[in-house]
């Protein structure tokens, strides 16, 4: 009994690639060696020199069920994480309603246990219907199944709702992860960072400091209440240098960057102002970008996290202004990282796989992100010479926003596994 994986390319220790097979009985890896002679009950599948990678894990994707099922459904994300190598992927609670009960993150465990495809773990609210204004039951939604705490979606505006969601996270050992956001510094209808494309357009911006005055906020409350602490999507220099700040002086504080605010900024938005490229928080500025890159290289940004968040094309028809914020990522964040990070120099393949599958999963004390003899068999192959453009019509999600269309990238999907069985083989 058995699947044999034959002639993939792992990672060594020295962070060189060498060709092994791997050994999978039922749900773990029991031998990855330079030649594993096939029994008779073995099923062998070639991998043809491909590249092997944990299966990724992704803290940060919307799905959009119960209520938005236009956009997505559990079952259309979980097939669109597999078809991006993810194995693992935790999903927001902004649904309708929204996961601020029980019955809810049960609604969601069950939805992903039919899909049967990559893991989906629910993150429960921080705040009933997350307006902010009473904290919803931690201890019944840990109980339930909860993965994290969070309101994401919108910023927790009450310093006090904040520091005693702490308070009780800490002790039942929940993480609390925010969308940081201070709507008082916000100016009705931006939809653009306050930068040179929105000033070039007339139009009004949304400043750094919304995201920043939260993040240092939040860090002198993990600090006073200990809890883990980690910040959504962060997009400006000033946030990185808080959280920089924060791990020195020992807080336990961690973050994650997406891959668009890596590899895009303000200034690469179209004079049409497509609404692909409109999301939250904004691209901002090229400086900007830089600083995250350079924090994601240094530690100071633990995690990649793609905040796939998918609408309709008639939602993204509507113009810059009236459009909603958000687009997909889960379908070629691999591709578009390996081909601009580490083919061009700035990430190796071992930081790439480490801050997309190892660390997300070791923040959040989940048992996968490791390639190893013993681990559960979550793993994701990866073609890293085939180019190909991108082609939203090819999504596996119904989300087709995404302002990456028709780059052309290595490193497609090529086989993904989940806990021992092909979820997905193209
Ligand atoms: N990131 C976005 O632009 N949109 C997200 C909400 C969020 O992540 O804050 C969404 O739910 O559409
Ligand atoms: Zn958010
Ligand atoms: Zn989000």
């Amino acid at each position: 009994m058995g699947i044999i994986l034959k002639n993939g390319k792992l990672l060594n220790e020295q962070g060189e690639l060498s060709v092994k097979d791997l050994l999978i009985v039922e749900n773990r890896i029991t031998k990855i060696e330079s030649n594993i002679e096939a029994e008779a009950d073995h099923e062998v599948v070639d991998l043809n020199g491909h590249f092997v990678a944990p299966g990724l894990v992704d803290v940060h994707v919307h799905f959009r069920e119960p209520g938005f099922e236009a956009k997505e459904t559990i079952e259309t994300g979980a097939h669109a994480a597999v078809a991006g190598g993810y194995t693992t992927v935790a999903c927001m609670p902004n649904t309708r309603p929204v996961i601020d009960r029980v019955e809810t993150v049960e609604f969601v465990l069950d939805k992903a246990k039919q899909a049967n495809l990559a893991r989906v773990l629910p993150y429960a609210a921080i705040t009933v219907r997350q307006l902010g204004v009473e904290h919803t039951d931690f201890a019944a939604l840990q109980q339930a199944g909860a993965f994290a705490l969070t309101d994401d979606g919108v910023g927790v505006q009450s310093t006090k709702m904040m520091v005693e969601a702490m308070q009780k996270a800490k002790a039942l050992g929940m993480s609390v992860v925010a969308h940081c956001e201070d709507n008082d510094l916000l100016p009705p209808g931006a939809a653009l960072h306050d930068g040179v494309t929105a000033a070039k357009h007339g139009l009004p911006g949304i400043p750094s400091a919304s995201e920043a005055v939260h993040v240092g906020r939040d860090i002198l409350l993990a600090e006073a209440t200990g809890v883990h602490y980690h910040v959504c999507h962060i997009s400006a220099k000033e946030s990185v240098r808080l959280v920089r700040d924060g791990k020195r002086a020992g807080i336990n504080v961690t973050t994650e960057v997406t891959p668009h605010h890596l590899l895009l900024c303000d200034e690469d938005i179209p004079d049409s102002l497509d609404p692909n490229w409109k999301m939250n928080p904004p691209l901002r500025s090229r400086e900007d970008r830089d600083a995250l890159i350079a924090g994601l290289k240094e530690g100071s940004i633990d995690i990649i996290a793609t905040d796939h968040a998918p609408h309709t094309s008639e939602e993204k028809a509507k113009g810059l202004k009236r459009a909603p914020f958000g687009i997909v990522g889960l379908e070629t964040a691999f591709p578009l990282l390996y081909t601009h990070l580490v083919e061009k120099g700035v990430l190796t393949l071992a930081e790439l796989v480490d801050r997309m599958a190892t660390k997300p999963a070791e923040l959040f004390g989940l048992p996968y992100g490791k390639l190893e003899v013993g681990a559960i068999a979550d793993l994701a192959v990866f073609d890293l010479t085939t180019e190909k453009s991108i082609n939203p019509d090819h999504f596996k999600s119904k989300g087709k926003n995404t302002p990456f269309a028709g780059w052309v990238c290595k490193g497609w999907t090529v086989l993904t596994m989940v806990d021992g069985k092909i979820v997905y083989n193209n």
